[in-house]
């Protein structure tokens, strides 16, 4: 079992959906508690990442909530993950955004036995597209990350390719995957959840 803190990225604009995703909710529970829950079992912390604006709305609850650092406010998922890391300090972190709804514990429970160094990145890769900002992350990754920060490169991919240690495992599951960025993703699903279920 590793030692992670859990980061659950919650600082988005959401401008497509056109309210915030991590209050939209789905049998009664808000998105963001869906991916708290799925990290839950597996972190000594959680970390709710976010913007001023979002900060109040998550009331309190079994986990920490956090702003994005002022100096990169509202600069991405990249932002989210650098301003956990940068509050506390653990040597792996677990990531997980705020509009999977679908998601659930056993994405992580596949990829925690590759989490041993020399390995710095676990993502999961399904239907061949990698999913890094649902992976497991070592602290050593912190400089690359500031690296790309402080060049305003904000593009999670490309950060990806700095990192010399990644373990990309397949996952065949593609239903904890599905993410949601407009209303219409959402109903769409929504109406199919039956069939997948
Ligand atoms: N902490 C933090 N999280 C972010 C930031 N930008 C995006 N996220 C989170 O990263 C995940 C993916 O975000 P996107 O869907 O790409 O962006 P979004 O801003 O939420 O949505 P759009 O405005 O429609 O692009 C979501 O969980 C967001 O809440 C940021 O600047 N800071």
């Amino acid at each position: 079992m590793i030692t992670a803190g859990g980061i659950v990225l919650a600082g988005g604009k959401s401008r497509r959906f056109g309210s915030p995703k991590a209050f939209a909710t789905i049998d009664g529970q808000p998105f963001y508690m869906r991916s708290v829950k799925a990290l839950m079992p597996f972190v000594k912390r959680m970390i709710i990442v976010t913007n001023e604006d979002l900060k109040p709305f998550f009331g309190k609850g079994e986990y920490d909530v956090v702003k994005d650092m002022e100096q990169y406010t509202g600069h991405g998922p990249l932002a989210g993950i650098y301003s956990a890391m940068e509050r506390f300090s653990y040597p792996w972190y677990a990531v997980v955004p705020v509009d999977v709804p679908f998601i659930d514990e056993n994405v992580f429970r596949v990829m925690l036995p590759y989490c041993q160094e020399p390995v710095q990145a676990v993502i999961p890769v399904v239907n061949g597209k990698k999913e890094p900002l649902i992976a497991i992350y070592h602290h050593s990754v912190k400089d690359s990350l500031s690296l790309q920060l402080s060049r305003g490169k904000r593009s999670v991919h490309q950060w990806l390719k700095e990192i010399p240690n990644v373990c990309e495992v397949a996952m065949e599951n593609e239903k904890p995957f599905i993410n949601i960025n407009r209303q219409w993703d959402f109903e769409t699903y929504i109406a199919k959840r039956r069939g997948m279920d």
